[in-house]
């Protein structure tokens, strides 16, 4: 159980660079195992999740090096190695799908299995696609981890409308969709992160974009190259949060990544009245920028459909955000985020409601009623339940309590951000020091 600091009275103040992407990063490690010669990895997020990745790819005889974050990928691209024992995907719904995609066209057969929370979550989604393709695999009745897959080296190309909005699920597809000879179609329900598409097109691969409808072609030629991750937008969102909420704040986020399909947090902070500003961008392959914010007075907003997947991963902190709004806020065609690492509606609502928050359930989101002061009802405890991003939004609604919090099963915040409470400290230090 972790004491979480409180009573923050002239806010956050400084400079930092969070941490690297997880979702690119995951990619950079898949990438770097399919192509030719070696790759280079800086500024890698070494957390639980990515390490699952580098694990899994070494259990299937890829050489990895890595010094903190640096990671070098020895690439093999005539195919993997069948591994000794089946594939342990831990927590990463992002490594499980990405691998049952690229997995589908290898020679083996191997088993995935995961830990309590990923073996919850729905995998059908990607098997079923897969297997219009002629992949094969044996899925439990409840459509979860484990999964065996039986890997088939004639694949033969997709053609899928995908019913979800998912990068996981579309990425999958552009994985096994690289092993069949000829041009795949894959068209999204919306559009969610390219993340794979660009690191595609940046090591040698053909993959286009005409609005919704992406074509792959197959057997690509790809090429080891150099990686330069930018800060994780969804790490850098719980200092946003913070800093437009507590009164006297000023932070400046550097080299955070602004892929436009992942800037919707921006969006909803500009359109509640926060304080942003981008800085020094850098159009690369995935652009980046600093990230100044400061306290503002915030108002309520309505998200819908459209916007959620360029905002899912922070849909936790947008609650947060409007318990402190003019107004009620409404979020709405999220239903994605109850199969994610928790029911992401229910404990969002459970665990904003012990500090006095007044929150409606929907079935596909959320009702906010705004400007409600939080501190511990009930008790002076919390919970991750296991889910890393509800522990690090419930780490930031402390800093507006006046009384003494603790937060249980904090170690899942090593999930996606192992150093988070050192930064969160360093940022709370920087705005309590003389000034
Ligand atoms: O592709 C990715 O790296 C991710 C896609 C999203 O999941 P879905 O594809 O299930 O929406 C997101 O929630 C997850 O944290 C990372
Ligand atoms: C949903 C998440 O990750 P994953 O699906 O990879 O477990 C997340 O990081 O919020």
């Amino acid at each position: 159980m972790k004491k979480l600091t409180t009573t923050i009275r002239r806010g956050l103040h400084g400079q930092l660079h969070v941490p690297g992407d997880k979702s690119i990063s995951h990619r950079s490690i898949i990438f770097g195992a399919i192509s030719s010669g070696v790759t280079e990895v800086n500024n890698f997020l070494p957390s639980e999740d990515c390490l699952t990745t580098i694990q899994a790819f070494r259990d299937m005889g890829v050489v990895i090096e890595r010094s903190s974050d640096h990671v070098r990928v020895h690439g093999t691209p005539n195919g993997l190695k069948l591994p000794r024992h089946p594939l342990n995907m831990g927590n990463s719904g992002t490594t499980t799908r990405l691998l049952l995609g690229l997995l589908s066209g290898q020679q083996f057969t191997t088993e995935l299995f995961g830990d309590a929370s990923l073996s919850r979550r729905p995998m059908r989604r990607v098997t079923e696609p897969l297997s219009q393709a002629g992949a094969r695999f044996q899925v439990g009745e409840k459509g979860t981890l484990p999964i065996t897959v039986f890997g088939q080296r004639n694949l033969k190309t997709l053609n899928y409308r995908l019913p979800v909005a998912s990068a996981q699920v579309k990425s999958a597809l552009i994985l096994a969709a690289l092993q069949t000879c000829g041009e795949s179609t894959i068209i999204e329900k919306l559009q969610t992160r390219d993340h794979t598409e660009r690191m595609l097109r940046a090591f040698g691969g053909e993959i286009y974009q005409h609005g919704r409808t992406i074509q792959v072609m197959g057997k690509p030629q790809l090429t080891g190259q150099n990686v330069t991750v930018p800060g994780d937008m969804s790490s850098a969102a719980f200092f946003l949060t913070a800093a437009a909420l507590l009164p006297g704040s000023e932070v400046t986020l550097k080299n955070v990544g602004l892929n436009p399909t992942r800037t919707g947090f921006l969006d909803v902070l500009k359109r509640m009245g926060a304080s942003v500003d981008v800085l020094n961008e850098k159009k690369q392959v995935e652009p980046s920028g600093d990230l100044r914010v400061r306290h503002a007075h915030l108002k309520a907003i309505h998200l819908s459909q459209e916007e959620i997947p360029s905002v899912i991963d922070e849909l936790p902190l947008v609650a947060l955000l409007a318990t402190q709004a003019k107004g009620t806020t409404t979020i709405t065609g999220a239903e994605e985020l109850r199969v994610k690492e928790t029911d992401r509606i229910a404990v969002v609502a459970e665990e904003l409601t012990k500090l006095g928050a007044r929150i409606e359930e929907l079935p596909d989101g959320l009702i906010i009623h705004g400007q409600t002061a939080l501190n511990p009802q009930m008790s002076d405890r919390v919970d991750t339940h296991g889910d890393h991003r509800i522990g690090m939004m419930l780490a930031v609604a402390a800093l507006l309590c006046d009384n003494s919090l603790y937060l249980e099963n904090e170690a899942a915040i090593n999930i996606s951000y192992p150093g988070f409470f050192d930064d969160l400290k360093q940022l709370c230090e920087e705005g309590t020091a003389e000034r």
